[in-house]
């Protein structure tokens, strides 16, 4: 039956409020406005930071709403105005916009767009500032510009990368955030050469795709750090050369790192979300030179800091949004990428399940032998 420009009732998974289960609902689509894409999602996978923002602390978490960001489906159908996706096409929906135009896009110097993020950080649609999902006439918030844990989502245009079809979308879903991000963190923000010596704060996906994009880069050694011991020996498999358990040092971390690299790493990467965890990555880089990326995200209220000194000679504290990947343009590279096996993805999906057992789900990302759990949408 068409579905085009009617209003789909789908399942989906429903935060009514923080940290309380995820309920399945039936949940009226309304079809793409102007600029809009609506999507059938066919698998989805779980990331920290639907975590995060379901536990509350998250300043732009608004209830109820539909989480989700790491998906792959195919679009439904588009509103007036689209132009650069069709019915049928293989898509990834990216949390990072890429509208081409905005000053954001046009600088050359970042992936951020500015196109859609206001709206998207109040859980609405651009173009009129409503949100496309409704139960019963009660509106639910969007999620990132994705809310991928529904059975069919809108988004805005600027925020679909449109991909090779033949790519199992059972895998490269995780291309939506959690790979793509620790690669992009290591090639895009950080620029890692050949022969450095790099650090890997946390050992979960984010973290094992940094140690894999350091290994491609060239790195020489690659040390992971985890307070979970049991982490090692899967981390060898993405490049990880040393383990270093800071539990098992009196000295703080960062000394610790510095004792073993002769004064300190010429790349870190903070993959946990901890801010204390932070300044220790800021400070077990090399004086002079050593960069620090920040990947994880701290909850509202956390703050970062360390002594001035630690700038004024010569360490670089960073960030990374998306692995500064563009994703209109870069995730279909990426996909491509996969497809040559030039990256990893099916490595990272430990475990896979159903819509309807979405709240397990979330129990298991919370365990330590899980990485990354996809979610089969129509089964
Ligand atoms: N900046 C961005 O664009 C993105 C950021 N993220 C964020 O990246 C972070 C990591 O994500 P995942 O890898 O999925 O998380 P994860 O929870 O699977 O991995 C975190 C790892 O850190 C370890 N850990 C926890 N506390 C530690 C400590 N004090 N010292 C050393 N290790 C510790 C845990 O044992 C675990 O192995 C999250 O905060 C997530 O929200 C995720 C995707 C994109
Ligand atoms: N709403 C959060 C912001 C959390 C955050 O930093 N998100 C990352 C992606 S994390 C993906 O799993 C990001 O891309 N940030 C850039 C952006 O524009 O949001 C908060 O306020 O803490
Ligand atoms: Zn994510
Ligand atoms: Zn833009």
């Amino acid at each position: 039956m068409a579905t085009q420009g009617q209003v789909i009732t789908c399942k989906a998974a429903v935060a009514w409020e923080p940290n309380k289960p995820l309920v399945i609902e039936d949940v009226q689509v309304a079809p793409p406005q102007a600029g809009e894409v609506r999507l059938k999602i066919l698998f989805t996978a779980l990331c920290h930071t639907d975590a995060y923002t379901w536990s509350g602390k998250d300043p732009e978490g608004l209830f109820p709403c539909i989480l989700g960001h790491e998906a792959a489906g195919i679009v439904e159908s588009v509103g007036e105005g689209v132009t650069e996706v069709q019915p049928g096409d293989h898509v990834i929906p990216c949390y990072t916009a890429e509208c081409r135009e905005c000053k954001f896009c046009k600088s050359g110097k970042t992936n951020l767009c500015s196109k859609v993020r206001e709206a998207t950080g109040v859980g609405v649609m651009l173009g009129d500032r409503k949100s496309r999902f409704s139960i019963n006439g009660t509106p639910i918030y969007h999620f990132m510009g994705t809310s991928t844990f529904s059975q069919y989502t809108v988004v805005h245009d600027v925020s679909v990368a449109k991909i090779d079809p033949k790519a199992p979308l059972e895998k490269v879903c995780l291309l939506g955030c959690g790979v793509t991000t620790g690669l992009g963190a290591v090639w895009n923000t950080a620029k890692v050469e050949p022969g450095s010596i790099v650090a890997v704060f946390g050992l979960g996906t984010v973290g094992l795709a940094v140690a894999e994009g350091a290994k491609a880069a060239g790195a020489s050694r690659i040390i992971g750090i985890d307070i979970d011991n049991n982490k090692f020996d899967r981390a060898k498999n993405f490049g990880v050369t040393e383990f270093v358990n800071p539990k098992d040092h009196q000295k703080p971390i960062q000394q610790v790192i510095m004792d073993l690299t002769d004064g300190g790493v010429d790349y870190s990467f903070e993959c946990i979300g901890n801010v204390s965890v932070m300044r220790s990555a800021l400070e077990c880089c090399h004086k002079g030179w050593g960069t620090s990326v920040i990947v994880g995200v701290a909850a509202a209220g956390q703050e970062i800091s360390t002594r001035p000194f630690q700038l004024v000679t010569g360490r670089v504290w960073k960030g990374t949004a998306f692995g500064g990947f563009k994703s209109r343009t870069q995730v279909p590279w990426l996909v491509d990428k996969y497809m040559k096996k030039e990256i990893k993805v099916d490595e990272y999906i430990t475990h896979t399940m159903t819509l309807g057992e979405i709240n397990e789900a979330f129990d298991l990302l919370h365990e330590g032998s899980c990485l990354r759990c996809v979610l089969e949408m129509h089964t």
